[in-house]
């Protein structure tokens, strides 16, 4: 099975958590789009959700596909996220942002009872970090905020490249008009440190370690689909 076959399967073993009535969270990148496409195919023959989506990439296919949407302000209190992730360990913490949707997955995520994780097999490490860590900053005092996150991370140990995002020539923008630095630190053994350390940086809006907000990752691979549960 290739990789796609296999990030549709981890998304439809997701659709099976997925009732009438349901105010749902959704995820951004082309696992969660797969997800998009196969709730779409339930809305259509008569499923009743409502979707907060984590980018206005996920919004606009929701909208092409007919997924009814609503936002976090209308409806602050979520049943259920469904969303990819970029790096996932046992504990089901998670490096999110690889899309440059972390600020908003995150907020989604926390204003939701759970957060499903849909992944193919090649997301699951031992430990976080061979996935750069993407950390969305204010444009203004970059430079600064580059230094200070360098800073904080040589302080627990860490070091490595801090590359801001581009996209051709120019800066990616995210979708709170910021900015991203990817920081390849490699692997991160306390993620509960660097996510205290990087959040006492000014200009540092959000990172992308998502700790303690996964219910379940489903893992899909050659070998079969996986469900983890979070231990808590
Ligand atoms: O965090 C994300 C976007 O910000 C994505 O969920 C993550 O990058 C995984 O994407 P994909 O499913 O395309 O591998």
């Amino acid at each position: 099975m290739d990789q796609k076959q296999l990030k549709i399967e981890a998304a439809r073993k997701a659709l099976e958590h997925v009732s009438d009535g349901m105010r749902l969270g959704i995820g951004t990148g082309s696992t969660a789009e797969e997800f998009v496409r196969l709730l779409a195919e339930k809305v259509s023959t008569g499923l009743n959700v409502i979707g907060v989506p984590t980018s206005e990439r996920t919004a606009a296919l929701c909208r092409e596909l007919g997924v009814p949407l609503s936002t976090l302000e209308e409806t602050p209190e979520l049943d259920l996220t469904v969303d990819g992730a970029d790096e996932i360990d046992s504990e089901l913490s998670l490096i999110k942002g690889g899309g440059g949707a972390l600020l908003r997955e995150k907020i989604v995520a926390a204003a939701s009872a759970r957060m499903i994780v849909i992944a193919d097999k090649s997301k699951v490490v031992e430990t976080l970090g061979r996935f750069p860590l993407p950390i969305e900053v204010n444009r203004f005092g970059l430079r600064a905020t580059e230094l200070a996150v360098a800073a904080a991370a040589g302080r627990l140990g860490l070091s490595g490249d801090i590359k801001l995002r581009m996209t051709g020539s120019q800066p990616f923008v995210t979708d709170g008009d910021h900015f991203i630095l990817d920081a390849s630190f490699g692997r991160i053994p306390d993620t509960r440190a660097l996510s205290n350390a990087l959040h006492a940086i000014p200009g540092v809006v959000e990172h992308g370690l998502f700790i303690g907000l996964a219910s379940a990752a489903i893992v899909a691979g050659s070998d079969g689909i996986e469900t983890i549960q979070a231990v808590r």
